[in-house]
């Protein structure tokens, strides 16, 4: 059996006009071509690393039907097409690799809303879990009656859009730095020629290939949703923890955190000790594209409440979330700037808030959106962006006195409209959200100006208005390319080349700018996504000025509800 391993770097993609392609400048992709005939003839299993087999790609574009070369390939074979730089991912991918050309077929997982697969290996021994980016909750081929959606829409979290989750599982892992969190080893690959699950296969040919997250699968004994928090450390927990809050995570439920029972080297005959050791899988809904409401299973364990430990505090004194920005633009090319400014922000947020010498529960609690009544109030971090925003766009005034001068409708501009699709409007009031935060005080008088609502049809979920697509850049204020943009067409995947916006999304669009053009502060979550680098800059300078007050207003709220901290576990 032969591994011919490929690397393809710089590769130049093409356009064309049925297909968005991706311009991978920097994607080293590994290619693993299994041939199964071979696998027959072959000397048992031996693996040879073949670099003059250089596979050329004339149509690298990431589509569920394939076309030219591959069509007449019927090899199963897995590529990596995000995360190849993290380490262990190409020892993961080459074991599912010689999976899938074993002729090993995916085994459906039940659990879960989207589509996923264990892969085994010949012994019958799963590796790994891969999960379509098409299958997921929402997605077209989804296989669990949740379909509907087309790539690029929002999905289950308005802030998140279909066909994105799977970067965001390759994200994790990415920043799971030295493993501190234990995110298993995960890569973005595309599968061909394995028998995924296709909806309305009647009508519509089987995809070729698909483009999906594969997770190293670890052997575990349940997961938290198990268990009570008893026997778990506090160490895992803060660990987790941690990396919820750099991302933002809006899916912690306890059964995304599996559970595996370690004897501890203490016990004796009679007592046998059994820790715990937790792992964070399914990050998929980390690292919204907009300030969002996180669901954090931990804020409920006592466990977070205990202080960071010098350990703790010291990992988190070394993160860079600008160094963490630079490794997703690098590695995963077709991450939104948005999601990745939101990253930047949450990591300067807990860094300040543990050196402050907040605990995690405190953190967690100051992102986490409070209901009064039956109303859903902004959460702390929210309410400081805003006010950043807000702070932000005075002192660019104070810079202009003419522009200040033709601002004066203030207070007005912090209600504005959102249209429903039966005609009605509600009504959001942001001086009550900016009141709504410790230490706020008064909302600033803000000069503004309304951005125009679009109407929109075609589509009944109101949420489907909350992402605009209008405008992802990079950094650099170039278009920034996702999958949504690349995918073919012919696979029933919307490929929105026109950039008319309003056949593609329904409903209405829901946001209003500040002075500064596509400052969104929409009503569902505070986006950064229409700022250029200096306002970025200069809104990060801004927030970080108002967290002193909000940390110390925390503090001492803290202490009057915060458990003791002298429990053990
Ligand atoms: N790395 C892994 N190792 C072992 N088992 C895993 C791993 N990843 C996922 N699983 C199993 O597969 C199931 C489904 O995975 P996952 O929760 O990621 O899918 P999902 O469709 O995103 O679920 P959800 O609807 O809860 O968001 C999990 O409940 C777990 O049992």
């Amino acid at each position: 059996m032969a591994v011919a391993v490929d690397h393809l770097n710089g590769f130049p993609f093409a356009r064309t006009p049925r297909c968005r392609l991706q311009s991978f400048t920097h994607l080293d992709t590994a290619m693993f071509e299994l041939e199964q005939y071979k696998l027959a003839q072959s000397l048992k299993h031996s693996i040879t690393g073949n670099s003059s087999h250089r596979r050329s790609v004339s149509t690298p574009c990431l589509s569920f039907n394939t076309s030219g070369e591959e069509s007449g390939n019927s090899v199963p074979k897995v590529e990596i097409v995000g995360g190849n730089g993290a380490p262990r991912v190409r020892a993961l991918v080459v074991e599912a690799a010689i999976a899938v050309a074993s002729g090993v077929e995916p085994v459906p997982v039940s659990s879960g809303l989207g589509g996923a697969y264990f892969l085994r290996g010949r012994n019958g021994d799963t590796i790994a879990v891969a999960k379509p980016i098409d299958e997921e909750p929402l997605a077209i081929n989804n296989p669990k009656g949740f379909a509907g959606r087309i790539l690029g829409q929002p999905g289950l979290k308005r802030s998140i859009r279909v066909g994105e989750t799977g970067v965001r599982e390759v994200a994790a892992y990415l920043l799971d730095h030295g493993s501190f969190a234990g995110v298993p080893p995960t890569a973005l690959v595309k599968i061909s020629q394995v028998p995924f699950h296709v909806n309305d296969s009647e009508t519509t040919e089987p995809p070729l290939s698909k483009i999906a997250s594969l997770q190293r699968f670890v052997e575990h004994d349940s997961d938290a949703g198990d268990l009570g928090p008893s026997s778990f450390s506090v160490s895992h927990i803060h660990r987790i923890g941690i990396l919820d809050v750099r991302l933002l995570n809006l899916d912690r439920h306890s059964g995304n955190i599996l559970v595996k029972y370690h004897k501890n080297s203490n016990y004796n005959d009679n007592y046998a000790v059994e820790e715990a050791e937790l792992v964070p899988i399914d990050h998929g809904l980390c690292l919204p594209e907009m300030l969002d409401d996180p669901y954090f299973e931990w804020l409920h364990w006592p466990q977070a409440s205990v202080p960071f430990s010098e350990a703790e505090l010291k990992y988190i004194s070394k993160l860079d979330p600008f160094k963490d920005a630079s490794l997703l633009r690098k590695e995963l090319p077709s991450l939104r700037e948005s999601a990745i400014r939101v990253l930047v922000l949450c990591t300067i947020f807990l860094k300040r808030a543990a050196s402050a010498g907040l605990c995690l529960a405190d953190i967690g609690h100051m992102m986490t959106r409070e209901f009064t009544g039956n109303q859903e109030g902004p959460n702390v971090l929210e309410t400081l962006s805003a006010k950043a925003m807000a702070s932000m766009n005075c002192s660019m005034f104070d810079n202009d006195p003419s522009e200040k001068e033709n601002g004066e409708e203030e207070t007005e501009i912090f209600k504005f409209e959102t249209g429903s699709e039966d005609g009605t409007a509600s009504v959001v009031d942001l001086p009550r959200l900016l009141q709504g935060c410790p230490g706020m005080g008064k909302p600033p008088k803000v000069p503004t100006k309304f951005s125009s609502s679009k109407s929109m049809s075609g589509f009944p979920q109101e949420s489907l208005s909350l992402l605009d697509e209008s405008d992802d850049e990079t950094s650099n204020g170039d278009k920034k390319k996702n999958f949504s943009d690349f995918i073919d067409d012919n696979s029933s995947i919307n490929n929105d080349d026109n950039g008319d916006d309003d056949h593609r999304i329904g409903g209405l669009i829901k946001s209003v700018s500040f002075s500064m053009p596509n400052h969104k502060l929409e009503t569902d979550g505070i986006s950064f996504k229409g700022m250029n680098q200096e306002e970025w800059s200069l809104f990060l300078v801004c927030f970080e000025k108002l967290l002193p007050k909000v940390f110390d207003d925390r503090k001492s709220m803290g202490l009057k509800q915060r458990l003791g901290t002298s429990c053990s576990f």
